[in-house]
């Protein structure tokens, strides 16, 4: 761990200070234990040796192990909360010394301290999905200096700095290939294995590993903001996050704990009071109740698969923002996705033109970002087609462009936006967008000129995406701009419904009566769709790896690939699944022990042992997610397991 402390910017800065809590915190675990046993050892010997003396050494070790225990209640009740585990432990073993319960006393406080250690390294367990990812850092890297190769901390690197990376070393900062070329594994980053090849140009990613080709990167960012960094700590916050059943039990404690120490009073008090009991007897019972009464268990119970839950999605390629987007994501009912670039690969092609218009059309489309612009100024290049100049070029939202071509006024328009389209012509245009085409209509002076159909097809995981989401019970839909016939077209071989012509006012709309009815889940490419994403109960941004993934919507994938979607949803499915059996783990054993305690059938040390063990169960179910999850297969994947 040494190299972190001299480059402490090196990692991700959340991750290393996280990891570094841990740390400090086993090292005062351990010691407290090893002090509990060391009492416990030593008050055991002392009491067979000198049996006399037994009563008082007992009482010694017992106050003695249980002094750190009790410092931290002190703390705590301090900090407003003086109704900790501590407190009840301390006032448990003090408790028990009038009672001639000394040796039963130690033996507890050694208990809970393992307890306390064996928990602190679950709950760390749970949070370190991603330290992992922290470690695939390198912590130096190579730049030229005076023609000379230095290495030097990562963490110096800076903006515009030109750093080497050798075949087979890790990338230690984001940036830009401007040398060489290469395969690379970025696993780290999207959770997918399968090397990506990258030439000069393309970006690369911090964390990932090189393949065979030696590199010149230009850093486009500081260690600090690196795509990896900043995951991580997107992460490292939504485990912290809370959910609306955390805050429940949150509330629901606050109440609890006055309530248990409130029980445990009236076992001591009302039996000897009332029915002649034994003072000793009941006060054994009460103290042994207050054990079983500590909450940490029930506490623990849903941060502790929240954070597993969101540790497992990161590492699968899918980053979710909170504790409260991956609850939501368990409800979510209908899933809408967005056409271009959501459903289909927003690369469309020109297949049909008809009449002499691409060059007018080319000349309005020129220098526009609109998919429809750009396959018809690629279509034009294709065919070697001279462009003229457009002058006074405006959008018309939802419909198309307009301007000036010499003296001529051009309009190229959906086939709804234009006026007077009637007879053979609308019959063919109707043919095309039965095909999934969409249609530009060519208007001059108005007058139709002809028109130009293009295709964008459906990304191939569209298909086994919707699959996966039907077989989880989720309705599917697509929200187009494009004409009906259009959207239904792509739409419905893939198994979804299909709503067109949608003006972006309109998307929202359906969203807000669709999420009336049921939770809604938005998918999009983040990019031109962000209010549509924030308008649906959760919203979710594809972008494999950019910063819209990123930063849009409260769930993001990684990876740039739709199957993440279902994936999403079964994790947050079995993470809710997890958090309910936890709350009936941690309250059903405190019930079933504060029976047994009230008669008598347990003593201390089963009241702490179902104490520690609840809590370690609840972490341990936890960790199953982590341990069980199986996104679903690649396409290789899949397809080699077919042949
Ligand atoms: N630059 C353009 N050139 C030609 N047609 C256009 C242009 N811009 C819009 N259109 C037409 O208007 C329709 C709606 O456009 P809009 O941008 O609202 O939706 P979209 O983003 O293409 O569709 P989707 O919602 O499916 O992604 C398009 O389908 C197209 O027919
Ligand atoms: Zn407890």
């Amino acid at each position: 761990m040494a190299d972190i402390a001299e480059t402490p910017l090196a990692k991700p800065a959340g991750l290393t200070t996280d990891s570094a809590k841990h740390h400090a915190g086993d090292r005062e675990g351990r010691n407290v234990f090893l002090l509990a046993c060391a009492c416990a050892a030593l008050a055991y010997g002392i009491a067979w040796i000198f049996p006399d003396y037994a009563r008082l050494a007992f009482g010694i070790g017992a106050l003695v192990s249980v002094l750190p225990f009790a410092r931290t209640a002190l703390g705590k009740a301090r900090r407003g909360s003086p109704f900790s585990i501590e407190t009840l432990v301390t006032i448990a073993v003090i408790g028990a010394l009038p009672i001639n319960a000394g040796a039963e006393a130690v033996v507890v406080v050694a208990l809970f301290s393992l307890g306390e250690l064996l928990e602190g390294f679950a709950a760390a367990r749970a949070r370190s999905g991603l330290t992992a990812l922290a470690e695939l850092l390198p912590s130096t890297a190579i730049i030229e200096r005076d023609g000379a190769r230095v290495e030097v901390p990562v963490a110096t690197l800076g903006v515009g700095m030109t750093i080497l990376v050798a075949g087979g070393d890790r990338i230690p900062a984001d940036g830009t290939i401007i040398d060489g070329r290469s395969e690379m594994n970025e696993a780290a980053i999207t959770g997918e294995s399968r090397p990506v090849a990258k030439g000069i140009g393309d970006p690369v990613f911090a964390g990932s590993i090189n393949g065979d080709g030696n590199l010149r990167i230009s850093v486009t960012k500081d260690a600090t903001n690196s795509i990896v960094a900043r995951i991580g700590k997107l992460v490292e916050d939504a485990q912290e996050s809370t959910s609306p059943t955390a805050r429940f039990i949150d509330n629901f404690s606050a109440y609890y704990t006055p309530a248990a120490i409130l029980i445990a009073a009236l076992v001591a008090l009302l039996p000897p009071l009332l029915a002649g009991g034994d003072w000793a007897v009941w006060l054994y019972r009460a103290l042994t109740v207050l054990l079983i009464a500590c909450p940490c268990a029930l506490v623990l119970s849903t941060p502790a698969a929240i954070a597993t839950g969101i540790a497992t999605a990161a590492r699968n390629g899918i980053l979710i923002k909170s504790g409260a987007a991956l609850e939501a994501l368990a409800h979510i009912r209908i899933a809408a996705f967005d056409k271009t670039g959501t459903i289909t690969m927003g690369h469309p092609v020109v297949t049909d033109v008809v009449g002499d218009v691409l060059s007018l059309a080319a000349a309005l489309e020129t220098g526009l970002a609109h998919p429809v612009a750009r396959a018809i100024v690629a279509e034009a290049a294709k065919r070697g087609i001279d462009v003229p100049a457009a002058s006074d070029v405006s959008i018309r939202q939802g419909e198309g462009v307009e301007g000036m071509v010499g003296t001529l006024r051009v309009e190229l328009l959906s086939p709804r936006a234009t006026a007077a389209l009637e007879g053979a012509k609308a019959a063919s245009i109707r043919e095309l967008e039965k095909d999934g085409k969409t249609v530009a209509v060519l208007v001059v002076d108005s007058t139709i000129r002809g028109f130009i159909a293009c295709r964008d097809e459906p990304r191939d995981d569209a298909g086994p995406a919707i699959r996966a989401l039907a077989a989880l019970g989720i309705r599917t839909l697509m929200l187009s701009g494009d004409n009906q016939r259009t959207a239904s077209s792509v739409a419905e071989p893939l198994g979804m419904e299909a709503f067109g012509e949608l003006m972006p006012a309109d998307k929202l709309e359906r969203i807000n009566q669709l999420k009336a009815e049921q939770p809604i889940l938005m998918v999009g490419d983040g990019v031109n769709d962000a209010p549509a994403l924030a308008t649906a109960t959760l919203g979710l941004a594809m972008g494999g790896g950019t910063d819209v993934a990123i930063e849009t919507a409260d769930v993001g994938l990684l990876k740039d690939r739709l199957t993440g979607i279902p994936d999403a949803i079964r994790l947050a499915r079995k993470a809710r699944r997890t958090i309910l059996v936890n709350i009936v783990i941690a309250i059903g054993l405190k019930l079933v022990f504060l029976v047994l305690a009230v008669f008598g059938i347990t003593n201390l040390w089963t009241a702490i042992l179902a104490d520690t063990g609840a809590t370690i169960l609840v972490t341990i179910n936890a960790l199953l997610l982590f341990w069980t999850f199986q996104a679903s297969p690649t396409a290789v994947q899949s397809a080699l397991r077919r042949a």
